[in-house]
């Protein structure tokens, strides 16, 4: 569900209409709906009801400052990877103590500034992060707080680009050897057994692969309380899809109702780390048809949008609907289209063979572009980064100004004579 919908022939976000966006803000255009946003959070933090939780929003995708900060308020918590990413929770007005920090390579400065900040928890990935953040935990005199982020090898049935759960992959501790390293986690002295955590991939369809991690972390639970170490927290990580296309993936309430039940009446709190479901669909990419070029064997529209604004479809062959901000009349022909960035690559598209009724400078929006959208797009062939704007019902905010020649070079130097 989200907040972008026709009035009339004219696509609306939120009250504001797309076309006074582009107007404004010049395309392409990342536009957010922070009704949606809020709307998104809700449904997962009102599923988990009376139960212990904290609702850790990932920051990877999107994590604008705007973004970041309607969530703050809400009162979510923060999956984090680097600590740049930390630095945008707290300029957001994020907690610290809300902060979890996962990722396969974390660098000691990175510990000891997430220490020195006193975020929540470390999802450990290997057992020479572990010797490392004890290093730097005694070094500064404090005890991290610890989850091993545990790989269960389960089968997410994503895209191998984005499956995280399976023992080929690079993530986490494999589970045979998890209580063999939560033992040696215990008895080192600058840390504190906290939690455990997985996370199995990105876009996932289905509860039943949830739930099978689950089922082996809470197996694993209950054998290291058998050897004295007692378990405070399960972070399930992130992970639950969206509908792109025609996928039905569980809504949050559906998810978490599953979940709660196979927790019972355990005393552990439960951590979750979405990221897609509470941003993609809170977004929209405007983009400006450039030029109609019909050619022998198919028909282009040349989009002002490109492979820099919007990596996954060339990344994942990743579908997006793209949709016209104004419904063309009877008197446009409907085609099948290639949609095309100016990028210098055949790889360089937002859609293909999509039907629709286009003119020379029309606005498209390429729907459920709020989450890995932005956060993926480079300054690839010199193009400036896009502006973002939130709409708030009737208001819209500009959130990030379009980049200019000037940002994309600062800090650049040639050599000296
Ligand atoms: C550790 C971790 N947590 C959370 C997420 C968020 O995943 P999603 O956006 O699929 O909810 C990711 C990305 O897949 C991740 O790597
Ligand atoms: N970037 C990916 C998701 C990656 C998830 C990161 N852990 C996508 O757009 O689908």
């Amino acid at each position: 569900m989200d907040f972008f919908n026709y009035q009339g022939r004219s696509l609306y976000a939120e009250d504001v209409a797309v076309t006074a966006l582009a107007e404004q803000y010049g395309t392409p255009l990342y536009v957010y709906s922070r009704a949606t946003l809020e709307r998104h959070y809700r449904a997962y933090d009102e599923a988990l009801g009376d139960h212990p939780h904290l609702i850790c929003y990932a920051v990877k995708a999107n994590s604008n400052l705007a973004v970041l900060n309607v969530l703050a308020r809400l009162g979510a918590g923060f999956d984090i990877v680097s600590i740049g990413e930390l630095e945008r929770v707290l300029a957001a007005g994020g907690d610290a103590a809300k902060v979890i920090f996962s990722g396969v390579g974390k660098q000691a400065h990175e510990m000891r500034r997430a220490l020195e900040v006193g975020i929540k928890c470390f999802n450990v990935e290997s057992e020479a992060e572990l010797d490392r953040l004890n290093d730097v935990a005694a070094e500064m005199g404090v005890k991290a707080a610890v989850s091993l982020r545990v790989n269960p090898d389960v089968d997410a049935q994503t895209h191998p680009y984005i499956s995280t759960g399976l023992k080929e992959n690079k993530f986490g501790i494999a589970i045979d050897r998890a209580e063999a390293v939560y033992l040696k986690a215990a008895s080192l002295s600058n840390l504190d057994v906290q939690g455990v955590d997985c996370h199995i991939g990105s876009q996932l369809t289905q509860s039943t692969p949830f739930l099978d991690a689950l089922d082996r972390l809470l197996d694993l639970i209950a054998r290291l309380a058998e050897q004295g170490v007692q378990i405070k927290h399960l972070d399930l990580g992130g992970g639950l899809g969206v509908r792109y296309d025609q996928e039905t993936p569980p809504e949050p309430s559906e998810y978490a109702s599953k979940v709660l039940a196979r927790l019972g009446n355990q005393p552990l709190t439960l951590i979750m780390e979405p990221g897609r479901s509470i941003a993609a669909n809170a977004g929209i990419l405007v983009t400006r048809v450039e030029y109609l070029k019909p050619t022998e064997a198919k028909n282009f529209a040349v989009v002002d949008a490109a492979m820099n604004d919007l990596l996954r479809p060339s990344l994942y062959g990743a579908w997006q609907a793209i949709i016209p901000v104004e419904q063309a009349d009877e008197s446009v022909k409907t085609e099948t289209y290639d949609l095309v960035g100016p990028i210098c690559e055949t790889g360089d598209f937002i859609g293909k063979n999509r039907e629709l009724a286009l003119q020379q400078g029309d606005l498209l929006a390429v729907r459920s572009a709020g989450a890995y959208g932005f956060a993926m797009s480079s300054n690839y062939n010199s193009r400036n980064r896009a502006a973002e704007v939130m709409v708030d019902g009737a208001a819209s905010h500009i959130v990030r100004q379009r980049e200019t020649f000037a940002h994309q070079i600062a800090g650049e130097a040639v050599l000296p004579e």
